[in-house]
Order: C-alpha cells, then sequence, then structure tokens
C-alpha cells in the first residue's frame, strides 16, 4: 500500500472521532504485515484523563486481534504542522513497534512530516530499563 492510501485510511478513522469536548478530531491508520490497516480514532470522556488518543487505539486494537507485525503508522489531524502525537501516545508506540518503523504526520493541508519510532522518542524508557542489570 502507498503512503498516500494509508493517509486516506488514517481521514476515514478520524471521521470516526468522538470527541465532545475538544470538537479536535485525529485519526490514525496502522498498516500490518499482511497489508491490513487498523483503523484508530480519539475517543474522549467526560473525565477526561481516560480519554484515548488515536494512535493508541489503532495499536490497542491491532494487539488485541493478535496483530503485532506492522509495517507503518500514520496519523492525520486539522493541525498547521503535521499532527504531533502526544507523550503517552510515543512511549506506547516506543513499546509496541520496532524502533525503525515509519511515522508519518500528516495534516489536511497535506503536509506529511517522516519520521522513525526512534525518532519520534529519542531515550525512551524501555523493557532494557526495567529489567536491566
Ligand atoms: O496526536 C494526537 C494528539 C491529540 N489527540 C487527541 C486527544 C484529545 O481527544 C484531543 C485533544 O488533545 O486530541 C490524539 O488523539 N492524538
Ligand atoms: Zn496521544
Amino acid at each position: 500500500m502507498k503512503i498516500e492510501e494509508l493517509i486516506v485510511e488514517a481521514k476515514k478513522a478520524r471521521e470516526k472521532a468522538y470527541v465532545p469536548y475538544s470538537q479536535f478530531k485525529v485519526g490514525a491508520a496502522l498498516l500490518t504485515k499482511d497489508g491490513k490497516v487498523y483503523h484508530g480514532c480519539n475517543i474522549e470522556n467526560a473525565a477526561y484523563s481516560v480519554t484515548n488518543c488515536a494512535e493508541r487505539t489503532a495499536l490497542f486494537k491491532a494487539y488485541s486481534d493478535g496483530v503485532k507485525d506492522f509495517t507503518a503508522i500514520a496519523v492525520v489531524a486539522d493541525t498547521e504542522r503535521p499532527v504531533p502525537p502526544c507523550g503517552a501516545c510515543r512511549q506506547v508506540i516506543a513499546e509496541l513497534c520496532p524502533s525503525d518503523l515509519k511515522v508519518y504526520l500528516t495534516n489536511l493541508k497535506g503536509d506529511i512530516q517522516e519520521l522513525t519510532v526512534a525518532e519520534l522518542l529519542p531515550g525512551a524508557f524501555t523493557a532494557e530499563d526495567l529489567h536491566g542489570k
């Protein structure tokens, strides 16, 4: 699948966002090694802090289906610059995706920032830190 197609999928995911509090819709599209696409949107809550971001929704959907091998993730929002994932999502992406996985941050104007998971969260806290001696 071409990156442009994955970004179209992220825009479709964005339309499903549940955002009664911020009105800020975000979509994510996670491409698996088998060529399947998992959609994710942000899902807010009256108790604001339990909101789930689009990126984590997509990853958690895939993981809960037992799917763990990905080739790319695209994220889109109506932002001036390509939408930057929050710190929580960067940490979850760093845990569940390989460090060389391609991340495409985009916006509705068509700007695309391509980076790797390693670049998304340099110095991430990892399982090695937890268990290493
Ligand atoms: O990369 C991002 C940034 C923000 N949000 C969501 C969380 C919340 O619902 C809204 C405003 O922060 O946007 C995402 O889903 N992904
Ligand atoms: Zn987030």
